[in-house]
Parts: C-alpha cells; structure tokens; sequence
C-alpha cells in the first residue's frame, strides 16, 4: 500500500437501484504519478471520477486513501474550470488554499510561475483565453499542497498547442502529486504512466 496513493476495492455505483454503472471496481493507483481513464460516452468514467473524489457515494465497495484529510488534499480540474467569475485567479487560489487549512501567499505566486499565470493572477475569469483559465485552474488545484488531482476532461476545450501546454504542465507536477484524468483525448495517453479502460462498468488496463 506505501507506493499507492488510493485504492478501490469491489466498488459498485447504481443510479436507479438496478442497473450497474460500475460493476465489481477494483483498482490501485499509484503515488505520483499521471493515471488516465479512457471509456465510451456513458461508460461510467465521471461516476468513478466523482465517487473518488466523495463528490458522489457509490452503492457498495470502498475506496480506501493512503493519506489524511482526504477533502484538503484532492483538487478538482474540470473542462469548464468553475471558477467563481466575481473573484480574481488570485482570489480563486486564495479561497481554495484557505479551504485546506493553509495561509501562503508565496506557494500562489510560486506556483503561479510553474503554470504560466504568473502576469494574470489580478484578472477575472471573463478576461481569460480558455488556455489561460484551464492554467488557472490547474493552479486552484494544486494550491495548498494537495496529493491528489482530478480532473474531468481536462483538454476538452483547448486547441492542440494549449493541450500540449495542460500536459507538459502535469507531467512537470508528477513526482509531487497524483493526476488522474478522464479523457476522450489521444493527446492524454502519451502523457500517461498507465491508462486504463471502462467499458461496460469494468475496468481494463491497457
Ligand atoms: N446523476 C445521474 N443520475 C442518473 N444517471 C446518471 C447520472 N449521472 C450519470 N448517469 C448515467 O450513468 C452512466 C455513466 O455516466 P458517466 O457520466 O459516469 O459516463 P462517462 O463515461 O463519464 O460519459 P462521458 O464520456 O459522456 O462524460 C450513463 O448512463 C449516465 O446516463
């Protein structure tokens, strides 16, 4: 278990009581490293994405964490990046950083720089290209020390030179933290130290 950050263990979800989106999940993801999770449409991927992140409760099974404080240490890149749009990037960050019990105005600049949004930290979201709000999300997402991250389709909005930008930045934060991303995109999968497959509910590696 010390390699493995998380790990799930016969895990069902059921939306209706009936059918099983997820069917008999078991999975164990390694420290520090890119993870991605390819599937059909509707093969359940945001479903295991959301119960990891308890954002959702699966049906039966576990997910068993290999650290403290689970809510404070998982961030959350989406492909609309929700932002809080009446706040600065900046106050996005400050917000999130607080909420994980950390008060570090320099880990923001710091961080700032790795992620290239070092020179638009003051502005709204509304003032951002799509490539500079997922950048700005990224930085939310890795404020306040954070292990793990999840990120639901996080180049689905990008061009081909910003995706290359989101996952050159990734790459650049593993070895300090854990990426796991559902992904339609062929783009992803170099990026990745090991994809897996949903279909139908169950997992394959590939
Ligand atoms: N809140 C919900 N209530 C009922 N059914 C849901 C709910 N959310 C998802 N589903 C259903 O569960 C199945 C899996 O959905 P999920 O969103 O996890 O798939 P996905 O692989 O992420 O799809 P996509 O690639 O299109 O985002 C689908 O059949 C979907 O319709």
């Amino acid at each position: 278990m010390e390699n493995n950050l998380f790990e799930i263990k016969n895990l069902y979800h059921s939306y209706d009581g009936k059918n099983n989106v997820l069917n008999n999940i078991n999975l164990k993801i390694e420290k520090n490293k890119i993870i991605s999770l390819f599937g059909p449409s509707g093969s359940g991927k945001s479903t295991l994405l959301y119960i990891i992140g308890n954002l959702l409760t699966q049906s039966s099974g576990k997910v068993i964490y290999n650290f403290e404080n689970i809510q404070k240490n998982m961030g959350f890149v989406f492909q609309n990046f929700n932002l809080i749009n009446e706040l600065t990037i900046f106050e996005n960050c400050k917000i999130a950083q607080n909420i994980r019990g950390y008060e570090d105005i320099n880990e923001i600049l710091e961080l700032s720089k790795n992620v290239q949004i070092s020179e638009l930290l003051n502005k709204y979201p509304n003032e951002l290209s799509t490539g500079q709000l997922q950048r700005a999300s990224i930085l939310r997402s890795i404020v306040g020390n954070t292990k793990l991250i999840l990120c639901d389709e996080p180049t689905g909005a990008l061009d081909s030179k910003n995706k290359e930008n989101i996952m050159n930045i990734f790459s650049s934060l593993k070895g300090k933290k854990t990426i796991f991303i559902v992904s339609h995109d062929d783009i992803v999968k170099s990026y990745s130290d090991k994809i897996y497959y949903i279909f139908d509910g169950s997992i394959k590696e590939a």
